[in-house]
């Protein structure tokens, strides 16, 4: 059996607020293995962002348990264990991609060449060889979230959370990028967490999928996929696909209210 990843034993954040307590994650029971590609899918509020965050220490757990490789939060966060890509791309535009690329790696203080070998490695891996002189701007959406996306595997960390990386590109950009990171992940091996609002992507992409429910922010549901790890795009069309969207989308609706 696979080691774990990330490990949530009756996980439970709640936020003090001036409105009172918000209850963003109430007993979260989950287990991410090494090499899982896990969705988190689930209405607004329900707590797919406060969990990676917690993963990533950026949010300390009100009760429960959480381990990261292992380790602490805190601990994971200082042993380098992941690399965060954000909804949008936050490139700095007065910075090249290279030395957008380079800014994680000269605060962990990098030496000069070993810095070059990472960024290299990590464009080629998202495809963008040859864009490494070009500021943000003159690159399209979607080569602007691959280039946050070799920013945050520069570091080489076996875990990669990803919050809605493709949330605000078009659906022709959008199924590319999911292509191109099935190939990505399954070159690298990596673990990789991803937010999500989309059924298909959810199920395109993962080996494991969340479905979440708000108010508290809970686990309602955790598919284990039945899709072969070869996907090519066509497989959105086949019937064990829609069967597998089907029960997300049943999971949905069961914890959903509609009077809010
Ligand atoms: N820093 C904070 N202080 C207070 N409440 C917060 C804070 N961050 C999030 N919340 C609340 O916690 C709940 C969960 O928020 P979270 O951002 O994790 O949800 P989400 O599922 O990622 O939503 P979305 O899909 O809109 O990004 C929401 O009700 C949100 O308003």
């Amino acid at each position: 059996m696979q080691a774990s990843v990330v490990s949530a034993k009756d996980l439970c954040l709640t936020y003090q607020t001036n409105d009172g307590p918000v209850h963003a994650l109430s007993d979260v029971n989950l287990d991410v293995r090494k090499g899982d590609f896990v969705s988190f899918i689930g209405p607004s509020g329900c707590g797919k962002t406060t969990f990676l965050r917690v993963i990533a220490d950026l949010e300390k757990k009100t009760s429960g348990e959480i381990t990261v490789n292992g380790m602490t939060p805190d601990d994971a966060r200082k042993a380098r264990a992941y690399g965060y890509v954000f909804q949008a791309p936050a490139l700095y535009p007065w910075r090249t991609i290279e030395k957008n690329i380079a800014l994680p790696l000269e605060i962990m203080s990098y030496a000069a060449d070993d810095q070059k070998k990472r960024i290299a490695e990590a464009l080629d891996l998202v495809n963008l060889s040859g864009f490494e002189k070009k500021f943000p701007w003159q690159l399209s959406g979607g080569m602007q979230q691959r280039a946050s996306i070799a920013r945050a595997l520069a570091f080489d960390a076996d875990l990669l959370l990803m919050d809605e990386p493709f949330g605000a590109l078009d659906e022709i950009v959008r199924d590319h990028l999911n292509e191109e990171l099935l190939k990505l992940w399954a070159r690298t091996n990596k673990t990789i967490c991803f937010v999500t609002h989309s059924i298909p992507e959810a199920v395109y992409l993962s080996t494991k999928i969340v479905v979440m429910s708000p108010r508290p922010g809970r686990v309602t549901d955790v598919i284990d996929s039945t899709l072969p790890a070869e996907r090519p795009l066509g497989i959105r069309e086949t019937p064990e696909f829609l069967k597998i969207a089907h029960r997300v989308r049943e999971g949905l609706r069961a914890g959903h209210s509609y009077e809010e």
